[in-house]
């Protein structure tokens, strides 16, 4: 990207020098930007490209390939009027299809010497590094905690967006939880990630605040058959049984939100729903912990990913064949029975996440685990009924605990021309 060049014009209030630089980017949609040789697709599976379409039915960073970095981010909206929301998210659409193609925010146009830049530009001479930006609303931008409608859209507010409840084992902290906004920034650099949270931030200024945030690293899963499969902090393969992109019928019918739904929200049709959870991972005693003992908590062998009942990684587990012992190979009470499909009603998530470490405690233990994204239809049926069983009965849990929690309704992708959320504020 490159840094706009300053040139004294007029000076306006901050936060209209925001917004007017954010938008900019539409009508600069030319600038070039010093990206290097690129190539723009709509394709899902993301082979040889250095970005993803913004524009589309579906927002991007769902079932495009999992990229290696994320910078998640929640938002309080301070706006008290639907016009100032409006003008915020438009802002944002305007700044989201510049980075996301390799544009700085403002597309370039100069602004004030003495007014701060358009764009923060860290970014500036670094690839678009497939970066996506996938936006959601929280229940509480829909309702206050005293069930005041914030914005008249109370009565588009979709059946299944409430707060998520409590699980057992849970031990959740607010600062890391729920918010009225959030945007998942994933790219292949994080100084990519971060530079779009950050300026996405600036923007919000006087509109919307910081909540709380996370980094993560080395995506636990993945969204395409064309991408190996990573692995998790246990040192375990992450993403085996996963919805691809390539299986587009079972996203349809797991992830997207149909027309006939929710009559109440049809604004949210070709959406979906994020689910995220920090859940911290015990590494310190998982790793005092035997190999026998890892495998039958998950399921499958560390190595290769196989199911404990035998193949290679992507063999189905046959969960009813039973060792010498009379036991079952696959355990009854390991993870990867408890959210097997054939345990859970037929329910198919795609999951999104990735691994994290904050840094460490006072006895020397890393505060590192797994921070959750899930994609889903309906969280009522597919992600709280999957939940409650695996924090009941999952004996991984003796080495899990939640410390943060989000819902988030994520509305369709935006058409050329339209901006985020418009099915649901026009
Ligand atoms: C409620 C949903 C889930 C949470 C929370 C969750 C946390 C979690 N998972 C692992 C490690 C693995 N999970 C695996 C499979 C798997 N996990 C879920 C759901 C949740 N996991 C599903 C639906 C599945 C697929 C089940 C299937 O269809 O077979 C695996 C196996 C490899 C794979 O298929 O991805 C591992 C390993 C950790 C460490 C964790 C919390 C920190
Ligand atoms: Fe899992």
């Amino acid at each position: 990207m490159t840094e706009p060049s300053a040139t004294p014009p007029p000076v306006s209030r901050r936060r209209l020098l925001g917004y007017a630089g954010a938008g900019a980017a539409v009508g600069a949609a030319g600038f070039a930007g010093g990206i290097g040789a690129a190539r723009a697709t709509d394709g899902p599976h993301g082979e040889g490209v250095d970005r993803y379409a913004f524009h589309g039915t579906h927002q991007a960073g769902i079932v495009t390939p999992a990229q290696d970095r994320l910078h998640f981010a929640a938002f309080d909206v301070t706006a008290t009027s639907r016009a100032e929301l409006l003008l915020l998210l438009k802002a944002w659409t305007a700044a989201a299809a510049a980075m996301t193609q390799g544009r700085p925010v403002g597309g370039g146009v100069p602004l004030p010497y003495d007014a701060p830049p358009g764009d923060t530009g860290e970014a500036a001479g670094l690839p678009p590094g497939r970066l996506t930006l996938t936006f959601g609303f929280g229940p509480s931008l829909f309702r206050d905690a005293d069930g005041k409608d914030r914005f008249g859209i109370a009565d588009r507010q979709p059946a299944a967006l409430r707060r998520l409840p409590h699980f057992p084992a849970d031990a959740l902290q607010e600062q890391r939880s729920d918010g009225d906004l959030c945007v998942q920034a994933c790219a292949d650099d994080p100084q990519v990630a971060v530079h779009a949270i950050r300026n996405l931030s600036r923007i919000a200024f006087g509109s919307a605040a910081l909540r709380w945030s996370q980094l993560g690293f080395g995506r636990t899963s993945s969204t395409s058959t064309s991408q190996a499969t990573p692995r998790n902090l246990f040192g375990f393969k992450d993403g085996t049984a996963n919805l691809k992109a390539e299986e587009p019928k079972a996203v349809d019918e797991h992830v997207w939100v149909g027309q006939g739904d929710d009559d109440g929200a049809a604004w949210l049709a070709d959406g979906s729903f994020l689910v995220a959870r920090r859940i911290n991972m015990m590494i310190e005693t998982w790793d005092r912990t035997s190999l026998r003992e890892q495998e039958t908590l998950v399921g499958r062998d560390r190595h290769v990913g196989a199911p404990l009942s035998g193949g290679t990684e992507f063999t189905e587990p046959d969960l009813s064949l039973k060792g010498n012992d009379g036991q079952p190979l696959v355990a009854m009470s390991s993870h990867v029975r408890l959210a097997h499909p054939t345990q859970n009603n037929g329910v198919r998530m795609l999951r999104r996440g990735y691994n994290f470490t904050d840094g460490n405690d006072d006895l020397g233990r890393l505060d590192a685990g797994l921070f959750f994204i899930a994609y889903v239809r309906d969280p009522a049926t597919q992600y709280i009924p999957m939940q409650t069983r695996l924090s009941r009965d999952d004996g991984l849990m003796e080495y899990l605990r939640h410390t943060g929690s989000g819902l988030f309704a994520v509305p369709p992708g935006v058409r050329k021309g339209g901006f985020l959320g418009d099915t649901l504020l026009t």
